[in-house]
């Protein structure tokens, strides 16, 4: 285990299996179409890339990057595009790929921006969900898993900038973000 953890959370091959079964759920439920999988970075570039070769289905990929501001039930929470799509989602089946939901604002603030340029579909697949620490509503259509609101990281997820390249998820140990070491 990577010494600035303190558990493993989920490993490789639990993972992995999670990432089997959704993949055979979304070509199930995507079967004699085509799918515009948009993967949000930089977080869930790691479950992307294994999510997208267990759908059989044929899919395109694009890439956003997004900042969320403030909260989704204040009026000041927003969310900046600071990459757009390169493809246009009109008339296509969407799903966008997070590694996680934690308050939900970036996705209750970007599935409508998708749907309003007139996608067929939009729906969401997350790795990680953290219902406890919801604020705006948000419906998850292919979820990982459900943890505790505990900070993780690997897997793609990230400590400022740190850790993605672990390939299990794991609790961060409180001494890492406490001391501000990084
Ligand atoms: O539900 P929310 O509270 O909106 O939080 C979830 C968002 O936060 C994380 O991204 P982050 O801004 O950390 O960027 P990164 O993916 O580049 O690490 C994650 O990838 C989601 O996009
Ligand atoms: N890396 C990381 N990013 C998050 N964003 C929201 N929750 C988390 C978390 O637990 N870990």
């Amino acid at each position: 285990m990577h010494k600035d953890l303190e558990k493993i959370l989920l490993t490789r091959e639990e993972i992995a299996a999670r990432v089997r079964e959704l993949g055979a759920q979304i070509t199930a439920d995507y079967e004699g179409r085509s799918i515009l999988l948009v993967c949000i970075l930089k977080g869930a570039v790691t479950f992307f890339s294994d999510l997208a070769r267990e759908i059989k289905v044929p899919a395109e990929f694009d890439f956003m990057v997004c900042s969320s501001y403030g909260d989704a039930t204040d009026s000041s929470g927003f969310v900046k595009i600071r990459k757009d799509l390169d493809s246009d989602a009109a008339n296509k089946d969407v799903l966008i790929v997070e590694d996680i939901i934690d308050t939900g604002t970036t996705l209750s603030r970007l599935k409508p921006i998708l749907e309003d340029r007139g996608a067929k579909s939009v729906k969401i697949a997350t790795i990680l969900n953290k219902p406890s620490r919801r604020k705006a509503n948000v419906t998850v259509d292919y979820n990982g898993f459900e943890i505790p609101d505990a900070f993780v990281v690997g897997y793609g997820l990230d400590y400022a900038g740190r850790y993605r390249n672990i390939p299990y998820i794991g609790i961060l140990k409180e001494s890492v973000y406490k001391a501000r070491i990084l």
